[in-house]
């Protein structure tokens, strides 16, 4: 196990490259298993995620051949093989086997998946999808059972709009009969990037980033190659880190349109941002100003952005409200951050946070991905040694963070814990 040290204070300045994104990612690569022929996907995240769901299209006969960039994926032997406990649990994304083996096989057994601990996080609607397009589907002891005689066509509409939800069910759709459309869907931009691959591979769907998808199920689909979206929320990370300690820092291969409710936030805490067709260049102010914020659907403020946003507004002067809709108890950072001497208290869904204050360092323990992120931006603001555990969460989700933080002028470094602190971080 391995801590990640920062001492703060230094200022950044330099350019940041965005790697593919993640939520991308972990949906592409199951897309994979309904295609009969090899697919390549360029400009992947080296991230535990990604390896983890190679891991699992090898357990179900595929080949995955990852250079850390780019995955050649060859589907053609894969069979339905169970798949109830073990790596499926190491991430939130393995949902995406259910779909996808259900669109290929007709069938699948997947456990219930792992990722962020966030409050519940159900998978009715997912559910609810299958069943729509014909499937019996069973939990047993803690797995997913899903059988279908055969698939066909549906109206769905989603209760609540959800990203997994509704790539899901386009993943079992696109080899159904007849139509499918899902109304209320999710308008991320990864939900696009996982249409184009399907399309790309002989798919048909109409709609994808507007709330209603249409899909005119095919009987084949085939490999391709397909070039994956930066990841937006790793570039808001880059930013956020940039406003909060940055002279001038250039984030490097996004696209600013799909963080523009995080540069409008930005902009109203005085924080100066110029975009380009693929860079965003943020150069911060000492006097930054409190600010609310709601996490929304796409596009709105993101849920992935609140806590590494929260450690910013730490530095603004004022009071601060941060509310989340989407998962209310996403506050478990917020412990930390008062542990470096953070002035921020809870109510409900909200945080309201009262700065400016100058963060201490600390050793402090990242409980989810986005939680660690937060704790590597407060890092950089404080005076002094913060060491923070738990890395293994922020390994899910962000590719070489210490060397790109490190690259624009951060002291930030990774070291072996020891058994004793392995022993106190597991107790505490
Ligand atoms: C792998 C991946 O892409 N993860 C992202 C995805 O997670 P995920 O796809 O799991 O999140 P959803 O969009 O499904 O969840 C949105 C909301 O809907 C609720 N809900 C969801 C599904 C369902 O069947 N029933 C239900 O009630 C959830 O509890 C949550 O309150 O979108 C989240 C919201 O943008 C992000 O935080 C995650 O980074
Ligand atoms: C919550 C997140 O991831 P996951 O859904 O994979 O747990 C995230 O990326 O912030």
């Amino acid at each position: 196990m391995e801590k990640i040290k920062i001492i703060g204070g230094d200022p950044l300045q330099g350019m940041v490259k965005v790697s593919g994104a993640k939520n991308s990612a972990v949906a592409l690569i199951p897309a994979t298993i309904l295609a009969d022929s090899p697919v390549t996907i360029e400009g992947l995240p080296n991230i535990s995620d990604v390896r983890i769901l190679g891991d699992l299209i090898e357990e179900i006969g595929g080949t995955f051949h990852f250079d850390g960039k780019k995955a050649v994926i060859d589907p053609s032997n894969m069979v339905p093989m169970p798949l109830p406990n073990g790596k499926v649990k190491k991430l939130r994304a393995s949902y995406y086997l259910m779909g996808a083996m259900l669109g290929r096989f007709k069938k699948a057994v997947v456990g219930l998946p792992g990722g962020c601990h966030l409050g519940p996080r159900p998978i009715d609607q997912h559910i609810k999808g299958f069943e729509a397009l014909g499937a019996k589907v069973t939990n047993e002891q803690g797995a997913i059972y899903l059988r279908a005689e055969e698939l066909r066509g549906a109206r769905i509409f989603l209760d609540v709009v959800s990203v997994g939800a509704t790539i899901n069910i386009m993943l079992a759709a696109v080899r159904a009969k007849g139509r499918t459309i899902i109304e209320n869907a999710a308008k991320e931009p990864e939900i696009i990037d996982v249409a184009t691959l399907l399309s790309n591979m002989g798919a048909n769907i109409k709609g994808a980033g507007t709330d209603v998808i249409r899909i005119d199920g095919v009987e084949k689909l085939s490999g391709c190659r397909h070039s994956i979206i930066p990841d937006r929320i790793e570039a808001g990370t880059y930013m956020i880190a940039a406003a909060a300690m940055g002279k001038e820092v250039i984030i490097d291969n996004v696209i600013p349109q799909h963080v523009e409710s995080l540069i409008a936030k930005l902009r109203e805490m005085g924080v100066h941002i110029e975009t380009s067709d693929d860079q965003i260049l943020v150069s911060s102010n000492p006097d930054l100003k409190a600010v609310d914020v709601k996490t929304l659907v796409y596009p709105g403020f993101p849920t992935d952005l609140q806590q590494p946003f929260t450690s910013l507004l730490t530095k603004a002067r004022g009071t601060s409200v941060v509310t989340d809709t989407i998962y209310s108890a996403r506050f478990k950072h917020i412990d930390e951050l008062r542990r470096m001497n953070a002035n921020i208290k809870v109510e409900g869904c909200s945080a309201i946070i009262t700065g400016p204050s100058q963060l201490q360092g600390a050793k402090v323990k990242a409980s989810d991905l986005r939680a660690g992120a937060a704790l590597v931006i407060a890092g950089l603001m404080a005076e002094g040694l913060t060491e923070i555990a738990g890395v293994e969460h922020i390994d899910r989700g962000y590719s070489n963070l210490v060397e790109k933080l490190a690259g624009i002028g951060a002291t930030i470094w990774r070291e072996k814990m020891t058994d004793e602190e392995i022993e106190q971080v597991k107790n505490a």
